[in-house]
């Protein structure tokens, strides 16, 4: 009998990383797996999970009017002919509709098959998404995939960066986007980093602007002083392998946040060895 996962956490954590490692793992036991992505969170092109070690896979996509019920069902077909489905994986989980949620929760207890949704819990405001609200709620096992804060703390927020460079306390929820707008933070620095006072904001927004890289200024505006500055140089530099291609950032910016992990601001040993913690399928379905 199949469960259904939720396997969450904050941006740049391994997710993905996880999925298809676990998706790797069930096929090279010789079962077949069905991939679903957001057909809105185009970054590496339509239908595509990459992760930022390198692996990357096509996939179905989903949007708000996709009924996964009958796509796992049909996707399941006979259970004992060759080509069933024996495990469903879902990335960018946050962005299924309470309904869709509900499928899932459906095909787990009626087609017997395991769904393993990967996504983020809250949104930049620190608001739950309502895929992730109802997954938080409905899944039989909720998992933590980890990473870190730049002050070596477990990361569970997520910034999103606003033109002038500052972090947004107020927009759309649903923003695409990647390591040129966003930066996870544990709960203390995301709280200085958008808080209305100087209570170790600096600190924060000086990381969030080290990681990001320069803000997106209009043509014609000077940057401030302090962000023309050439950053410090590395003690360790590290370039991911492939840095999600639709990315509107240069290539000087998508290197940004893992050098500025290791900038000097704070060691960040864990950083790698936490990511990704979790990847496998499930022990108990
Ligand atoms: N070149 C690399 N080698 C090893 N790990 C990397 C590399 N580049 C990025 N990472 C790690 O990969 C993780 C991000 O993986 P990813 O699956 O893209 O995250 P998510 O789906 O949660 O946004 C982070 O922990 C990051 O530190
Ligand atoms: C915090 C936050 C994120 N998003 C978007 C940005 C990305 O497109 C995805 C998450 O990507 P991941 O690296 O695969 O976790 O979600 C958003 O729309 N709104 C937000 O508040």
């Amino acid at each position: 009998m199949g469960k259904l996962y939720f396997n969450y956490s904050t941006m740049n954590a391994g997710k993905s990383t996880a999925l298809l490692q676990a998706a790797y793992n069930y096929e090279e036991r010789g079962m077949a797996v069905l991939l679903l992505t957001a057909a809105c969170d185009d970054r590496s092109g339509r239908g595509r999970i990459a992760s930022r070690v390198g692996l990357a896979r096509n996939a179905e996509v989903f949007d708000a009017s996709t009924d996964l019920y009958e796509r796992v069902r049909t996707a399941r077909g006979d259970e004992d002919a060759d080509n069933t489905v024996s495990c469903v994986l879902i990335d960018e989980a946050q962005f299924l509709t309470k309904t869709q949620v509900w499928q899932l929760a459906r095909a787990v207890d009626d087609v017997g098959v395991p769904v393993l949704c990967y996504g983020l819990r809250v949104d930049f405001r620190g608001e739950l998404f309502p895929g992730s609200a109802a997954l938080l709620a409905w899944a039989d096992e909720l998992r933590e995939v980890r990473t870190v804060c730049f002050c070596g703390k477990k990361a569970t927020m997520v910034v999103r960066r606003g033109a002038d460079g500052n972090p947004l306390t107020h927009g759309d929820q649903v923003g695409i986007g990647g390591e040129e707008q966003y930066v996870s933070l544990c709960r203390r620095h995301f709280r200085a980093a958008t808080s209305k006072n100087d209570d170790g904001k600096s600190e924060a927004v000086r990381f969030v602007e080290s990681a990001l890289g320069a803000p997106a200024l209009p043509p014609g505006r000077a940057l401030p002083a302090k962000i023309r500055e050439p950053p410090p140089p590395p003690l360790m530099t590290v370039t991911p392998i492939k840095a999600r291609a639709a990315s509107p950032a240069g290539p000087a910016q998508r290197a940004g946040p893992v050098a500025g992990v290791f900038s000097g601001l704070r060691p960040a040993p864990r950083v790698f060895c936490i990511g990704g913690l979790g990847a496998g399928p499930p022990r108990s379905s």
